[in-house]
């Protein structure tokens, strides 16, 4: 799309947004707990009652921030996305507000639309193919356990992590899904990821530390790291070296849901395939966005809206336009996010 005619549709769609919440009584969410949890022995903070996950299941939880639902996604709607995110590599097509990122080694390299290129693709809520992932009736149904019934799909990413160049740079640092977040109750925020291969240590899985999200949002930054880090790929500078760190090995289909509090983060990859995952950050509708300015999230924040501003040619773009712009309802109604 024509640069000027992106912005244009862009400056029409962010005054319809913010007529509408302007309009719109806030509801907030004050708990996670839902109506029949009092029935159970024990209170539960991070899960909502809704005969979809087992007591064993919600006890995971609550105590580890995350959990795996094995084979969830079928090979058949995985091929879809791989399908997809490869005619997108090629240019074949490009949707709206998508962000094609190059590993940091690259960016300067010719450019080339190949699948080789590119290390992940961003905001696809314009894709409609992609976009299935958020709404497949076996992941809402999980995601409804912790958002309750009324779910915007906010964040989108499809993820090809490259064969690590040698810098190190296909690593992602240890972070809080939180700290790019401008909304809030963060129990009511989940992000399901799908690996669409054979996932283990060797091309880079997804690294967890358990029962962090109990913890607090800590203060967020570049590494310090001598092969260079890719742009936004910030990480939490001191965290507890003594916390226990798993390694989620997972196959192609397997879903891990968890918090956005969690610790996590994702190995090297060393084999020569493009790992492979995708992944959306669900919230509850009835969240409510909070102003970063002055907390621990005020560097992102300004970055986000920096790339947003560059993106659409636009000088007053705010956070909340953002996460308004590429949010999108996927099931129940849209409140006020
Ligand atoms: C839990 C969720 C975590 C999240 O990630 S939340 C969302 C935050 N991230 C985003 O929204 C990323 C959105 N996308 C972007 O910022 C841009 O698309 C992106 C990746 C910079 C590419 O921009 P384009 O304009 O398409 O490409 P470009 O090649 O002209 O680059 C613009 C400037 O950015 C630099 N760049 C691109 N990819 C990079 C990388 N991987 N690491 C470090 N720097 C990178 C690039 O060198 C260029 O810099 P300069 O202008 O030449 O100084
Ligand atoms: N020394 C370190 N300091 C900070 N973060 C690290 C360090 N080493 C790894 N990490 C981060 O921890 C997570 C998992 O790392 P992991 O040890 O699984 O991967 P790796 O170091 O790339 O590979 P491996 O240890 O299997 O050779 C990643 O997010 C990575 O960025
Ligand atoms: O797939 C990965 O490597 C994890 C990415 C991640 O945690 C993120 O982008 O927030
Ligand atoms: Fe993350
Ligand atoms: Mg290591």
């Amino acid at each position: 799309m024509h640069p000027n005619r992106a912005s244009a549709r862009l400056c029409v769609l962010l005054r319809h947004l913010r007529c509408r919440s302007a309009g719109t009584v806030v509801a907030h969410h004050t708990s996670g707990v839902g109506s029949l949890a009092s029935f159970h022995p024990q209170q539960f903070q991070y899960t909502r009652e809704n005969n979809v996950l087992s007591l064993e299941n919600r006890k995971f939880y609550e105590k580890n921030g995350f959990l795996v639902i094995k084979n969830l996604v079928s090979d058949a709607d995985i091929q879809r996305f791989r399908n997809e995110f490869e005619r997108i590599c090629r240019e074949e097509v490009k949707p709206f507000g998508l962000s094609v990122m190059r590993d940091v080694t690259i960016t300067k390299s010719e450019y080339v639309p190949s699948e080789k290129l590119v290390s992940k693709v961003q905001d696809f809520q314009e894709d409609e193919e992609l976009f299935r992932y958020c709404t497949l009736p076996e992941i809402l149904k999980y995601v409804e356990c912790f958002t309750g019934p009324n779910i915007m799909a906010m964040h989108t990413m499809l993820i090809n992590k490259p064969p690590d160049s040698g810098k190190k740079t296909s690593r992602h640092p240890l972070h809080q899904d939180l700290h790019y977040f401008p909304f809030r109750p963060s129990n009511s925020i989940v992000c399901a990821w799908t690996a669409m291969e054979h996932i283990d240590r060797n091309n880079g899985c997804l690294v967890v530390l358990p029962g962090t999200h109990k913890g607090s949002l800590q203060p967020h930054d570049y590494p310090q790291w001598e092969g260079g880090v890719n742009i936004m790929f910030h990480g939490i500078q001191d965290y507890d070296k003594n916390n226990a760190r798993v390694h989620l090995v997972m196959e192609k289909g397997d879903t891990v849901f968890f918090h956005p509090l969690l610790i996590h983060g994702s190995g090297r990859n060393k084999s020569q395939g493009f790992r492979k995952a995708i992944s959306c950050h669900f919230a509850d509708a009835n969240c409510h966005y909070i102003d970063v300015e002055g907390t621990s999230q005020e560097n992102i924040a300004k970055e986000i809206v920096n790339m947003a501003s560059k993106m659409y040619g636009l000088n007053d773009i705010t956070m909340k336009d953002v996460w308004t712009f590429r949010g999108r309802v996927v099931k129940g109604e849209r409140i006020n996010l």
